[in-house]
């Protein structure tokens, strides 16, 4: 970790969950920067991500959080830097990567079945025909079943609960075998029930299945006794560690350059004080990590 606030995060990956010898990292960012609508949202950015690693992407609003999953999925081009995946080249709709987008409303009018949800993550547009219908729906109820969301298939999407639609969005993610997911906000709108079942199948699915998992949330807790390490984004910086090592009142106090206070209570962490932009530092506020 840089002292200078700035490049911040070339930390070596510490306690990834499956490690593979030293082996060709998932996912690469080297000395990646990002600009959109002529802003930069982060800058020189290094993350490694081993096979089976779990890393959780933090931030306060607009840090960039959900750009650097949709620049890894290739639809943002960095302004310098790198993005390999599993030591190659980023592909646009490379089926290696599955992803889980953030959750929206869905009118329980829209003819579209938990099963339909799942079939597109087999065979969507960029896959043409796919398989035999009768192979196809094997698949597809394996899929539903190992999220635990088979009674489920036939019912239409916008009638199940926010916790089902996860399950079924989870299911459609791992439909090309990834080697990484990517999940934005997965908890967003789930009682902390749900969550805690969300965040549960997510570290069961990826021990199983070995997939690596970057997650983006605004709440750590859900996932801080599974999660390897987090990513934490502010003001065009970053840090990188496991969770000790970067949820601390110094270590963002730093990163935001303002006095942020971290709390720990009943093994959940709050975050206390996040400035609404480092430029904005002493229009404090709470931002509470529930
Ligand atoms: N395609 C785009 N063109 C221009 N600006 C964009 C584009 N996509 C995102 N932005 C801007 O980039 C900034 C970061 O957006 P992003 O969605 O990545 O933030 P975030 O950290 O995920 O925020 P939140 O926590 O609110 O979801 C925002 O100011 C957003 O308006």
């Amino acid at each position: 970790m840089s002292d200078t606030g700035h490049l911040s995060t070339r930390v070596p990956p510490s306690r990834p969950s499956q490690p593979d010898g030293g082996g060709t990292p998932v996912l690469a960012l080297r000395g990646a920067t990002l600009s959109l609508g002529g802003r930069t949202l982060w800058s020189d950015l290094d993350l490694e991500v081993a096979p089976g690693e779990f890393i959780a992407v933090l931030g306060a609003n607009g840090t960039g959080k959900t750009s650097l999953l949709r620049a890894v999925l290739g639809e943002h081009d960095l302004d310098s830097g790198s993005i390999r995946l599993l030591g190659q080249p980023l592909r646009r709709g490379d089926r290696r990567i599955g992803y889980v987008p953030q959750q929206r409303l869905i009118d329980p009018s829209v003819p579209v079945r938990a099963r339909d949800l799942v079939a597109m993550g087999i065979d969507g547009h960029r896959w043409g025909t796919g398989l035999p219908s009768a192979r196809r729906r094997e698949r597809v109820d394996r899929l539903l079943d190992s999220v635990g969301a088979l009674p489920l298939a036939d019912t239409r999407i916008g009638l199940l609960s926010g916790g089902e639609q996860q399950r079924v969005r989870m299911a459609q993610a791992l439909a090309g075998d990834p080697r990484l997911v990517l999940a934005d906000e997965p908890f967003l709108s789930l009682d902390l029930r749900r969550q805690a079942e969300i965040s549960a199948l997510i570290d069961e699915m990826r021990r199983r299945l070995g997939f690596a998992i970057l997650l983006v949330t605004h709440d750590i807790n859900p996932i801080l006794d599974v999660v390897d390490r987090v990513l934490y984004l502010a003001g065009g910086s970053a840090r990188l560690g496991a969770p000790d090592e970067v949820l601390r009142s110094d270590v963002l106090s730093e990163l935001y350059r303002s006095p942020v206070e971290v709390i720990r209570s009943s093994g959940r962490v709050l975050v206390v004080g996040v400035p609404e932009t480092p430029e904005d530092a002493r229009a404090h506020h709470v931002e509470a990590h529930r």
